[in-house]
């Protein structure tokens, strides 16, 4: 085993210094650790340490450019939902709207062998029409029949995905279709049926996404009744956060409910 890198660190417990070994092409390289406390060295193993930096795709940059002011928070999204869905995934857009979002998950889960599913939910009939016109201009008829759109209350999501079935993602974009009818609009109530439906039908390794706009009347009502959700959800099978930008008050937010 020859040395690949040496790192001399101060920390309270003395001095530490980490030699990172690697006998390829396997096992992983393992981080050994000698200790230098009050003149006398100790040997520990840290396990096995990544070869090289393997970012997840896409999220280094998109978490910096939604820090810099770069990057739209729904971009961020996208880019947080490509390291959970995979090509032949199942996943729900239960809020369709224009269809950016469902085209955009439909990358995500189809290959050249046209596997995967996106269910495209909306309570408009118009926002179904505008994202079937979108996948249908932009998409290929055989990858656009892996889209099934149906216009329908999100909380009702279960009376059309087949139990059997294990949905990787479920995206939320609430509030109203941008310029559609403002009155037309996402309710607490049934985001949060909606959102206990989703957490009912998400497999393990899958993500419940939401996008909740505060700017609008309602929304940080809504907000809370997301966050509330979200928040009550038992460690030992839920992770839960939340991405906001503090200086823009009416920025949306983001949060996220992982099932482990
Ligand atoms: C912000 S837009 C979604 C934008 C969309 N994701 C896109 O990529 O263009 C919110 C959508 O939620 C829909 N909506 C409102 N209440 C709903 C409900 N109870 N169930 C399903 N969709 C609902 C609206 O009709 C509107 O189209």
């Amino acid at each position: 085993m020859t040395p690949l890198s040496l790192r001399l660190q101060s920390t309270p417990m003395g001095k530490t210094l980490t030699l990172t070994f690697s006998s390829p092409p396997s096992p992983p390289p393992m981080a050994v650790l000698v200790t230098a406390f009050r003149g006398r060295a100790r040997l520990s193993t840290a396990g096995p340490v990544r070869a090289s930096r393997h970012p997840l795709s896409g999220m280094d940059d998109a978490l910096m450019g939604f820090i810099s002011g770069k990057t739209k928070a729904t971009e961020l999204a996208h880019s947080i939902w490509e390291n959970v869905v995979r090509k032949g995934d199942v996943v729900v857009d239960a809020t369709c709207g224009n269809g950016h979002d469902t085209f955009a998950l439909l990358k995500m889960v189809a290959d050249e062998s046209v596997r995967g599913c996106v269910y495209g939910l909306d309570i408009q009939n118009s926002a179904v029409e505008y994202t079937s016109s979108l996948l249908d201009a932009s998409l290929e008829p055989k990858k656009r029949e892996l889209v099934k759109l149906l216009c329908i209350c999100h909380s009702k999501m279960e009376d059309i995905i087949p139990k059997s079935i294990p949905i990787r993602l479920v995206a939320f974009n609430l509030g109203y279709l941008p310029g559609g009818d403002k009155a037309v609009i996402t309710k607490p109530q049934t985001t949060l049926l909606a959102l206990q439906a989703a957490s009912r039908i998400i497999e393990s390794g899958g993500l419940i996404s939401v996008m909740v706009y505060i700017g609008h009347p309602g929304g940080r009502e809504e907000l809370e009744t997301v966050q509330a959700f979200a928040s009550h959800l038992p460690t030992d099978t839920w992770t839960s956060c939340r991405l906001e930008t503090l200086n823009r008050p009416t920025a949306p937010v983001l949060v996220l409910v992982f099932k482990k």
